[in-house]
C-alpha cells in the first residue's frame, strides 16, 4: 500500500464519523488502537541552535512547532489530538485547549487587550464567573452590557471582543447568532457554545469568530475532567498560543486524553440526554407545582424552571438526581444558580438576566427518563415546613440505602 491509500478523503464526514476519527488519523500509521498519552514536561534536544531557531520561530507567530515539543507549556501532542478533533466538530480551522473554561476566556481577553482593544460589549446572561470577570474588570478590561439588538451602538473604536452564549446559562435564552455576528461588522465575536455543543449547533458557520466550551461539561462528558477550549481561525490560535505559553493556563495532557475520549460519544450522549430532556420538559410544563419552564428552540439537554413553592425543597428533596453545580455529565445534576453558579453576580444584575431566585436548572444525563420523572416528582412534593428532625430524618435514606 503506498501513502496515497491513507490520504485523508475530501468528501466531508458526518459529525458522528469525526466525533470518533478527528485527531486519531495516524494510529494505524503508528501502529495502536487508543491515542497515546505523552506525560513528558519536557523534551530532549542534542540541537540547541535548532531549538533556538524553534522557539524564535514560535514567539514570532505563535505557529505550532514541527516536531517534537520543546516544553509542556508550549505544546503537546495528545492535547493537540483534542484541539485537533474539536477543530474538526465545530468547523474552524484551530482550536486551542486551556485548563478550564474560565482559563480560555481568560486568554481571549489578554490576546485581545494585547492589542489595545479592552473593550468588551456582552450580553446578559452569561456564566456567573464570566459575567464577574468582565464586570468586576479583573484583566483590565471595562464591559457595556446590552441586549442583542443593542450591539452595533455599543461598539467603540476600543471594543475587542462581542460576547454572547446561546443557549444561555442558567436561562437558556438564546441569541440570533447569524443577526449578532452581522452587527458586530469586524468585530469579533465570542460564542459560548458550551451548553449546545457542536452536536446541536455550530456557530462559526453563523458567523461567530470565537467558539469557547468549558470542556469540562460536555466534550468531557463524564464529570471526571476540567478545561477549556477555544475553537477559531489560524490568525486567532496563533494569538491564543502564545498568550497561553506566556500564562500557563495550560490542558494536562491526561485531560487532553480523556477529553479526546470524550468527544468520541458525545453526538450520541447528547441526542440521547436532549431526547430525555424533551419529555421531562413536556412533563413539567404540565405540572401544576411549576411556575415556568426555560427550554430552547435548539434542543439539549439543559432544562430551567421555576418552582412555585422553595426551589431549596427540590435541591434537599432529590435522591437519584445529584444536587450539583455543573453539568453535562452521564449522571443528571441540578443546582440553584442564585446560590452556585450565579452567586457572584449581584442580584440586581441576576434578576434583570432573568436569573430569578426561584430558578432550578438540570443538566439531563443518560438515565431512564422515568426513574427521573419519579425522582423530580417526590423532590417537587418535598416540604421543608415538615417539622425538621422528624419528617425529614424519616424522608432521607442513609447513604447506603440511596
Ligand atoms: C463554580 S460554579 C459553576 C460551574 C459551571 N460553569 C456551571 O455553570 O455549572
Amino acid at each position: 500500500m503506498d501513502a496515497m491509500d491513507h490520504a485523508p478523503s475530501v468528501t466531508p464526514r458526518a459529525l458522528a464519523t469525526e466525533a470518533v476519527h478527528a485527531g486519531r488519523e495516524d494510529l494505524a500509521a503508528l501502529g495502536v488502537h487508543a491515542p497515546p498519552l505523552d506525560l513528558s514536561t519536557t523534551y530532549p534536544s542534542y540541537d540547541a541552535r535548532a531549538e533556538a531557531a524553534r522557539i524564535d520561530e514560535f514567539a514570532a507567530t505563535g505557529a505550532r512547532l514541527e516536531g517534537p515539543p520543546v516544553y509542556a507549556r508550549l505544546d503537546n501532542p495528545t492535547v493537540a489530538r483534542f484541539e485537533e478533533a474539536l477543530a474538526r466538530l465545530e468547523g474552524t480551522e484551530a482550536a486551542v485547549a486551556f485548563a478550564s473554561g474560565m482559563a480560555a476566556l481568560t486568554a481571549v481577553l489578554l490576546a485581545r487587550a494585547a492589542q489595545g482593544l479592552r473593550h468588551v460589549v456582552a450580553v446578559r446572561p452569561l456564566y456567573g464567573c464570566s459575567d464577574h470577570l468582565l464586570d468586576a474588570g479583573l484583566l483590565g478590561t471595562e464591559v457595556t452590557w446590552t441586549d442583542p439588538a443593542g450591539v452595533a451602538d455599543a461598539i467603540r473604536p476600543d471594543t475587542g471582543l462581542v460576547m454572547v452564549e446561546s443557549p444561555a446559562n442558567p436561562t437558556l435564552a438564546e441569541v440570533d447568532i447569524r443577526a449578532v455576528a452581522h452587527s458586530c461588522g469586524t468585530v469579533p465575536l465570542l460564542v459560548d457554545n458550551t451548553f449546545a455543543t457542536p452536536v446541536l449547533q455550530r456557530p462559526a458557520g453563523l458567523g461567530a469568530r470565537i467558539v469557547l466550551h468549558s470542556a469540562t461539561k460536555y466534550l468531557g462528558g463524564h464529570g471526571d475532567v476540567m478545561g477549556g477550549v477555544v475553537a477559531c481561525d489560524e490568525e486567532f490560535a496563533r494569538e491564543l498560543r502564545r498568550v497561553r505559553f506566556a500564562t500557563g493556563g495550560v490542558l494536562h495532557p491526561l485531560a487532553g486524553y480523556l477529553l479526546l475520549r470524550g468527544l468520541s460519544t458525545l453526538p450520541v450522549r447528547v441526542r440521547a440526554a436532549s431526547a430525555t430532556a424533551a419529555e421531562l420538559v413536556r412533563r413539567l410544563a404540565a405540572d401544576a407545582r411549576i411556575e415556568r419552564v426555560h427550554y430552547p428552540a435548539i434542543g439539549g439537554a439543559m432544562v430551567a424552571f421555576e418552582v412555585h413553592g422553595d426551589p431549596h425543597e427540590v435541591i434537599a428533596g432529590v435522591r437519584l438526581i445529584t444536587p450539583a453545580v455543573s453539568l453535562g455529565s452521564v449522571d443528571t445534576l441540578i443546582q440553584h444558580p442564585a446560590s452556585i453558579s450565579h452567586r457572584i453576580v449581584r442580584e440586581g444584575d441576576r434578576w434583570a438576566a432573568g436569573v430569578s431566585d426561584r430558578l432550578l436548572r438540570m443538566s439531563v444525563g443518560l438515565e431512564d427518563v422515568e426513574d427521573l420523572w419519579r425522582d423530580l416528582t417526590q423532590a417537587l412534593s418535598a416540604r421543608s415546613a415538615e417539622p425538621a428532625g422528624v419528617a425529614r430524618s424519616v424522608a432521607v435514606p442513609s447513604p447506603a440505602e440511596r
